[in-house]
């Protein structure tokens, strides 16, 4: 986990006096009670639409110096299991370092190595800078990193890139290939809950889907993910996941 001071994603009180909603009552990430969370009959599967992306679509990988971002087209939506469609903006992932694992979210005090979030926006808005200022204007479909016996093809897509941004700012593509590969094999068995996004301006018009299935990756994967990338000053950009935040009342339903 990380020393204070040296995580390049501490959430310190500076964040909320530059940003508010950093302060406020309905923050993420969140540990999941699992004994405090009510079932739900209402969430049904999440459904993805337009996942298979054509090899011939060049999708942007960007180190911004707090995760990789990669840019997913809008033609990826989400077609059931929340209340209306809502179309893809990026993925992201967070993770720990050798010493610790990294994931943003924690499920009875347990965190795991890692954590990819698929960020999608409310397309009844123009925008995803005007979606995010809107109650319910965001989804994040998060699904836990966690090392297996062997290795993910479906992140390789993504791995084999890293070293082509391993520096702050640097960009690279990537051939379009197939997104749900990186979900767990279910997306029936979630928690929801509402929260925001885990980085200023930590806008609370996020609607959380937190898989319960892991996703497997080897050990070489996440120690890849670990050890490649560089945040600010060529320091290795490790631990960027913020602690967990009080639910002030809020409830977290579960769909199984
Ligand atoms: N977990 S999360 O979804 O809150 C999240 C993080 F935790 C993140 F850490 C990030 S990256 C940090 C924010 C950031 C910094 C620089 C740049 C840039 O130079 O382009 C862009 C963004 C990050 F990009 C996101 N997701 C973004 C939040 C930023 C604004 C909305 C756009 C999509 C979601
Ligand atoms: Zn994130």
């Amino acid at each position: 986990g990380p020393h204070a001071g040296t995580s390049p994603h501490a959430d310190v009180a500076q964040w909320a006096s530059m940003f508010p909603d950093c302060g406020g009552q309905m923050q993420s990430p969140i540990n999941i009670d699992t004994s405090s969370t009510s079932v739900s009959l209402e969430l049904q599967p999440v459904e993805l639409a337009g996942y298979r992306l054509d090899p011939r679509e060049q999708l942007r990988l960007e180190n911004n110096g707090h995760t990789v971002v990669l840019e997913l087209p809008s033609s990826l939506t989400i077609a059931s299991g929340y209340p209306q469609e809502y179309r893809a903006s990026q993925l992201h992932l967070h993770w720990g370092s050798p010493e610790g694992p990294g994931s943003e979210h924690t499920v009875d005090g347990r965190r795991y190595d890692g954590e990819l979030h698929v960020v999608y926006y409310n397309p009844s808005y123009q925008s995803i800078k005007e979606a995010m200022r809107q109650p319910g204007g965001l989804a994040v479909l998060a699904a836990f990193l966690q090392v297996g016996p062997e290795d993910n093809e479906h992140y390789q897509p993504l791995l084999e890139q890293l070293p082509e941004v391993q520096e702050k700012g640097k960009k690279t593509t990537v051939d379009g290939f197939d997104i749900k590969g990186l979900l767990p094999t279910s997306l029936s068995r979630y928690y929801r809950y509402s929260g925001s996004l885990t980085t200023p301006p930590c806008y609370q018009t996020v609607n959380w889907t937190v898989f319960n299935q892991t996703v497997l990756l080897s050990q070489k994967q996440i120690s890849l993910l670990e050890t490649t990338l560089q945040g600010d000053h060529e320091e290795l950009l490790q631990n960027n996941f913020r602690p967990t935040q009080s639910l002030h009342g809020r409830k977290v339903l579960a769909s199984f």
